[in-house]
C-alpha cells in the first residue's frame, strides 16, 4: 500500500506552511520526516493521515484521493500517533489500547476474543502489560507514550504515522520503540528530531525546511554536513561505518572546548604509566 503527497500545498492563520511537497511512501519502507521546528513536519503528517485538507494537490492512499474515503475505512489502513495525543477519559492502559480496535467493532462484528488477543499482543509489544490495568491519568509521560504505539498497532494498519515518536521516552525505550517499529510488517513514516536515530532506522529521509521538501533521498545521500549546516544550523562531523550507516558527531563550543582536556589527561595517564 503506497501513501503518496502530490504538489501538495496547505495554508493557516494567514500563512504557507506547506509548499508544493511531493512525495511517495512505498510499501515497507521506513521513511523519516526531518526539519527543524516549525518547518511543518506536523502539519505534513496530519495532511498524509487525511486529517487535513490541502490547500492544492492531493494526497492519495494506494492511488486513491484519501479524502474520498470514509474515516473507518481510513483507520483500517493506516493509523496515527501524533505528538501530543491525549485522552481526557478516566481510562485503565488497557481501554486506551482497545481503542485501537474501534474500526473494526461494530453491531455486526461485535467485540471478540480475537480483538482481545490483539490488545494483549500490543501491550506486550511496548513493555506495558503489567501496567495494563492502571489508571491513564496516573501513567507517565513515557509510558503513555507507549500506550499510543500499542493502540496504533492495535489498529493493525498498513501504514503508521508517527509524529514524534520517542517524546518522553528514555533512550533504552526510545531504541526499543523505533527496533519495535521497524521490525513490523508495516510501512512507516516517522517525524524524527534525532538525527542519529533517523540515520539508524530510516530507508529514506524527506527534510523539511519551510515548509518545502529540500532533500529527499537514502540517509547518507541526505545527512551530510553542509545539509546539517545549512538547514538545522550546527557543525556536525558524519563518520560511515562498515555497513554504511552514518554517525552524526555534533560539535558544539562545549565539545571544542573539552577537547584539549582529554588530550591533557591523556597525556597525565601516559605520564602516570
Ligand atoms: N492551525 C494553525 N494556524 C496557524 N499556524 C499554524 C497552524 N498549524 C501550524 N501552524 C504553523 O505552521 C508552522 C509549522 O508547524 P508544524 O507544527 O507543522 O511544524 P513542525 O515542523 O512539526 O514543528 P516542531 O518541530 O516544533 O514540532 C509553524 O510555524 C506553526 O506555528
Amino acid at each position: 500500500m503506497t501513501l503518496s503527497a502530490n504538489s501538495v500545498a496547505w495554508a493557516a492563520g494567514g500563512s504557507e506552511i506547506l509548499k508544493d511537497v511531493s512525495l511517495t511512501v512505498e510499501t515497507g519502507e521506513f521513511l523519516g520526516i526531518i526539519g527543524p521546528n516549525g518547518s511543518g513536519k506536523t502539519s505534513l503528517m496530519s495532511l498524509l493521515a487525511g486529517l487535513r485538507t490541502p490547500k492544492s494537490g492531493s494526497v492519495l492512499l494506494d492511488g486513491v484521493p484519501i479524502g474520498s474515503l470514509g474515516r473507518r475505512a481510513v483507520a483500517q489502513r493506516l493509523a496515527l500517533v501524533e505528538q501530543q495525543a491525549e485522552t481526557g477519559e478516566r481510562i485503565t492502559a488497557r481501554q486506551a489500547v482497545e481503542l485501537g480496535r474501534t474500526p473494526y467493532v461494530g453491531t455486526l462484528s461485535p467485540w471478540s476474543p480475537k480483538d482481545d488477543r490483539i490488545v494483549d499482543g500490543a501491550l506486550e509489544s511496548v513493555d506495558m502489560a503489567h501496567l495494563a490495568e492502571r489508571s491513564w491519568h496516573t501513567l507517565s509521560g513515557g509510558e503513555r507514550q507507549r500506550l499510543h504505539i500499542a493502540r496504533a498497532l492495535a489498529q493493525q494498519p498498513e501504514i503508521l504515522l508517527l509524529d514524534e515518536p520517542t517524546n518522553h521516552l528514555d533512550i533504552g525505550h526510545q531504541i526499543s520503540l523505533l527496533d519495535l517499529v521497524h521490525q513490523q510488517d508495516l510501512t512507516v513514516v516517522a517525524a524524527l528530531h534525532d538525527l542519529n536515530h533517523a540515520a539508524l532506522f530510516c530507508d529514506r529521509i524527506a527534510v523539511l525546511e519551510e515548509g518545502r521538501v529540500v532533500a529527499l533521498g537514502e540517509p547518507r545521500a541526505v545527512l551530510t554536513e553542509e545539509r546539517i549546516r545549512t538547514v538545522f544550523g550546527v557543525d556536525v562531523e558524519i563518520e560511515q561505518d562498515d555497513g554504511g550507516i552514518c554517525n552524526i558527531r555534533f560539535l558544539t563550543r562545549r565539545a571544542h572546548r573539552r577537547a584539549p582536556v582529554r588530550q591533557g589527561r591523556r597525556n597525565l595517564s601516559a605520564m602516570e604509566a
